[in-house]
């Protein structure tokens, strides 16, 4: 089944633990962590996420568009985060990063911009719980979906399949009901939505809907077919 990760960077940041409330039923809380430095736009960091974890019983996903994720990522794991990702382009060690991540208790995922090829980092697939492609350039929510990246999910899920790997596929940016089925049929099967979720007025229900849309989608698709 699909899973669908609300980003609270659309949610009110001064209620958070009711806005994780709102969305009972989500499979995991996105949490975009930016530091003004890898993107242009400064959120939160370790105390928020630590507070946060005390406050739901949703896992979070912590999405880190920080620079020296190496130095930072395993204390978000230390902070009740269930998944970390980093980003390859900002990230020293990968595989060294990945495996602290793991070692530590949480699942470990590493992010692509959207201009940052799959191909590069196919041997380090299999040290990784989760990919995520970016679908719009990180730094904002609100933004319109890249569909120029629906080949690199495609190239990622046939990689993943030729590995024989069970890597989570997640795709994060614009994702709504007007494309997440795109997503689906191309190869995904994590996605987040923050605008299309906490923009409206029944947040658990939008939820619902999409993991709905994306289940139809990808029942119908190829590769999934063949997983
Ligand atoms: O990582 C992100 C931005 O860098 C966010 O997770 C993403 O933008 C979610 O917001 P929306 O669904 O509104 O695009
Ligand atoms: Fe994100």
């Amino acid at each position: 089944m699909a899973q669908i990760n609300p980003s609270i960077l659309s949610a009110d940041f001064a209620r958070l633990a009711e806005e994780a409330k709102a969305v009972e039923g989500a499979d995991w809380l996105h949490v975009d962590v930016m530091d003004n430095h890898f993107v242009p736009n400064l959120t939160l960091g370790v105390p928020v996420v630590e507070s946060l974890s005390r406050a739901t019983d949703i896992p979070l996903d912590c999405h880190l568009m920080i620079e020296e994720p190496d130095r930072w990522a395993p204390q978000y794991v230390e902070a009740g985060a269930g998944s970390v990702t980093f980003h390859a382009e900002a990230a020293a060690a990968p595989v060294r990063l990945a495996r602290e991540i793991r070692a530590k208790g949480a699942r470990a995922a590493m992010a692509l911009k959207p201009a940052t090829p799959i191909e590069p980092y196919e041997d380090l697939l299999p040290e990784l719980d989760m990919l995520l492609v970016m679908t719009v350039e990180p730094g904002f929510g609100g933004q319109a979906f890249l569909d120029i990246m629906l080949p690199k999910i495609r190239r990622t899920r046939e990689l993943i399949a030729r590995h024989g790997l069970e890597l989570w596929l997640q795709v994060d940016g614009g994702v709504s009901a007007e494309t997440i089925e795109r997503c689906a049929e191309a190869g995904a099967d994590v996605f987040v939505a923050g605008s299309a979720v906490y923009g409206t007025d029944d947040p658990a229900a939008a939820v619902r809907m999409l993991r709905h849309q994306a289940d139809e989608a990808t029942a119908a698709a190829s590769w999934a077919c063949r997983h």
